[in-house]
């Protein structure tokens, strides 16, 4: 007798999170600590993006996968829930991922229990929850003037050595890389932006989705120093926030004094102002390099899963 199985063949999902239009991508690996300097990785690992389902319950029912009949009480309750998280989010990125509860057997799980939601991340300025599983995602859109150094220093950190004497006007790369801060792993997309003057207009995907900034500017230029305060402000309008996580990254610290137009001071009084992070770096030297995102991963981490406070043990507890 023959057994017929009667799973239906349900589309595969679409691993990995979206990614914009890139100019180049390339994936690496780091591992940093708060207290220990970053050096770059060599040995590179690839992203394995998780098997998770992209659910638009807004534009198509509650799943991609399956018709609107076949929704059961399950889905209905676990959609309620999902409701109710979004009542206290605004509604501008619709797109909502979780393990499905049907999982096709033959996909790995890799570790990952059915319905186990592993971690919630959530980006500052997107305002819609996603829910993903293994390491948490980290979007960084690194900006300032044109010709500060972001590629050099974009490159340098995610595939070192490089560095290019040349320079090539970037339009938009954006790189991957997995950084291990302090025990967590992150899933890192590095968006390398065009240079910015305060005529450009902001562009909404450089808020969407974001999580921090590295804003750079070129300590032998005194107009890209300019120029940080006045993308810092047109990231604050656009999200229409107080804060964000940013580092101000004073490049090309390499050069002789005599060059020099911005003070470390200077630099440094910035950050304070804009309660921000600060660092000097050298992409042509690779001083510094892994510092600078060391410091936005601080920033992030204080911002988005900041550590528990120590609770203070009671006296009359231990007096007893
Ligand atoms: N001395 C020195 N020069 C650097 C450093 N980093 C970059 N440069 C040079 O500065 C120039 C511009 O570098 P890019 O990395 O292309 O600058 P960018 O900010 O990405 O430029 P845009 O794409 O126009 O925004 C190149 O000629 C680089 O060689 C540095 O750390 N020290």
């Amino acid at each position: 007798m023959t057994t017929i199985s009667s799973r239906p063949n349900r589309p595969r999902p679409t691993p990995g999170f979206p990614m914009t239009r890139t100019t180049t991508t390339t994936t690496s690996s780091t591992s940093v600590s708060p207290t220990t300097p970053t050096t770059p990785d060599s040995s590179d690992t690839a992203i394995h993006p998780l098997p998770i389902y992209l659910v638009d319950k807004w534009s198509s029912g509650l799943t991609k996968t399956r018709s609107r009949s076949s929704v059961n009480s399950r889905d209905k309750s676990r959609a309620s829930v999902i409701d109710r998280k979004l009542e206290n989010r605004r509604p501008s990125y619709p797109d909502v991922t979780f393990e499905d509860e049907d999982q096709d057997p033959e996909l790995p799980l890799q570790g990952i229990k059915r319905n186990q939601i592993v971690r919630e991340e959530t980006g500052f300025i997107h305002g819609g929850p996603y829910i993903m599983s293994g390491s948490m995602r980290r979007k960084l859109v690194i900006m300032g003037a044109p010709s500060v150094g972001k590629t050099s220093l974009t490159q340098q950190y995610v595939s070192p050595p490089t560095y290019n004497e040349s320079y090539f006007p970037t339009i938009e790369a954006t790189s991957h890389k997995v950084i291990n801060y302090d025990g967590e792993e992150y899933n890192c997309e590095i968006v390398d932006s065009a240079g910015q003057d305060e005529y450009t207009l902001f562009p909404s995907k450089y808020a969407i989705g974001v999580h921090g900034y590295l804003l750079v500017y070129s300590i032998n230029s005194r107009q890209s120093f300019e120029m940080v305060q006045t993308v810092h402000n047109k990231i604050l309008d656009f999200a229409g926030l107080e804060k964000v996580p940013c580092v101000i990254v004073g490049q090309k610290c390499d050069l002789d004094s005599s060059e020099r137009r911005v003070t470390t001071i200077e630099g440094q009084e910035l950050a304070k102002k804009l309660k921000a992070g600060f660092v000097e770096c050298s992409a042509k030297d690779n001083k510094n390099v892994g510092k600078a995102f060391e410091a936005l991963m601080n920033e992030m981490r204080m911002a988005y899963n900041p550590p528990p406070e120590k609770k203070k043990s009671s006296w009359w507890i231990w007096g007893r």
